[in-house]
């Protein structure tokens, strides 16, 4: 079931949490909401699930207007953070009661119920849990009954508050794989708030970049990583470096280096900011001729499969931060204190005006 999401706004007294929002979910997909604490996320997935009341505009499900539908009619399952299980029921006892609770008409008998409560088990791999109690489960195992609960009244869309959120790195990186292995087996449209950005760029099909009740950005992770839309987008999805820069009809100038854009041709000298990743810095020993940057390396982090270098230029005040493979690493043979030349292999740059979304 497709979700349409019109122009919606809501006020909490004088404070703007959703100011004119509108989003298309398509059926069958796994959309991530994802946005720093307080832009608004949690509010819209309660709006879309009818747990709250915008103060205008509209959602349609599979293009029927919803607004004004009973959050018991609406047919969404959810999961939230901390969404407690019954702790004096079974697990099989927890899964079942959304069916259980149905008026008699359409009541499954008790065998269905033993039938599909069983497969929910199996589709979250927990079936061999059935008679535990809620507290005799890990912090994962919980969040996993917790959503074979919500699909067991077979919703139509799914909604999931940082499902993982409590659960420490390790667990919430295996449930996030499970979930998507999970999403592709079962298509369930499911809606999916995050704060974080590796958990939605690793999950999701699309992702809403959300901040101060606005959206910046919706695209595929591909999309909004390697094409962020503001400042802000660009900041939130990864490390960045920011450098002032001057764009003059198609190059970006920072300091003496000259990058090549793919856009701006017909611009004139104006003033820009220039984003950098991390990854995208060449570092070398010696200048060979070449415009760069000097800095001195300032700081060495070494563990993991890139090293991370924090590099405080000559002539500026803000540090520059780069990653560079082992290997490289080992090539260039330097050390805290040792003096290096940068250079910017790609460079997205928002003209002067163009940034008042900066973070
Ligand atoms: N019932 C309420 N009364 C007053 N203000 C509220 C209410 N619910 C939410 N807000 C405010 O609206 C803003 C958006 O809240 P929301 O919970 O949607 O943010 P969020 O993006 O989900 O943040 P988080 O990641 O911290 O949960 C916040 O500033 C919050 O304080």
């Amino acid at each position: 079931m497709s979700i349409e999401i019109r122009n919606i706004k809501k006020e909490f007294g004088s404070f703007t949490a959703l100011g004119n929002v509108s989003l298309d979910v398509p059926s069958g997909e796994l959309v991530a909401l994802l946005g720093p604490s307080g832009c608004g996320k949690t509010t819209l997935l309660r709006i879309i699930a009818g747990l709250e009341t915008p103060d205008s505009g509209s959602i349609h499900f599979h293009g029927e207007e919803a607004t004004n539908r009973d959050v018991r009619e609406r047919q969404v399952g959810f999961v939230f953070q901390h969404y407690a299980l019954f702790r004096h029921m079974t697990v099989f006892e927890n899964v079942a009661f959304g069916l259980r609770v149905r008026p008699k008409k359409t009541r499954p008998s008790d065998a269905e119920i033993h039938r599909r409560v069983h497969q929910l088990l199996s589709l979250v791999q927990l079936d061999w849990l059935a008679d535990r109690y809620p507290p005799q489960l890990s912090g994962g195992q919980r969040q996993r009954i917790a959503l074979a609960r919500a699909l067991a009244v077979e919703p139509k869309v799914l909604l999931l508050d940082e499902p993982f959120g409590a659960l420490d790195a390790k667990v919430r990186k295996d449930l996030r794989r499970w979930l998507r292995r999970l999403h592709d087996e079962l298509h369930i449209t499911s809606v999916f708030v995050t704060h974080d950005q590796e958990e939605a760029l690793e999950v999701a099909d699309r992702i809403v970049v959300m901040n101060q009740g606005k959206i910046e950005q919706i695209g595929s992770p591909q999309e909004v990583y390697d094409n962020p839309a503001s400042p802000f987008v660009y900041k939130f999805l990864g490390n960045v470096n920011q450098f002032y820069s001057r764009v003059d009809q198609g190059q970006a100038h920072i300091g003496n280096i000259a990058l090549n854009l793919n856009e701006h041709h017909t611009v004139q000298n104006s003033d820009a900011l220039a984003y950098v990743r991390p990854h995208d810095i060449d570092i070398y020993t010696e200048q060979n001729g070449h415009p760069a940057l000097q800095a001195v390396v300032s700081y060495i982090h070494a563990a993991g499969p890139l090293v991370r270098l924090e590099l405080q230029p000559v002539n500026e005040a803000d540090i520059i931060e780069a990653e560079i493979t082992r290997e490289r690493f080992r090539e260039l043979g330097i050390d805290q204190g040792s003096h290096v030349y940068l250079r910017p292999r790609s460079v997205q740059v928002f003209l002067e005006g163009n940034t008042s979304n900066a973070a």
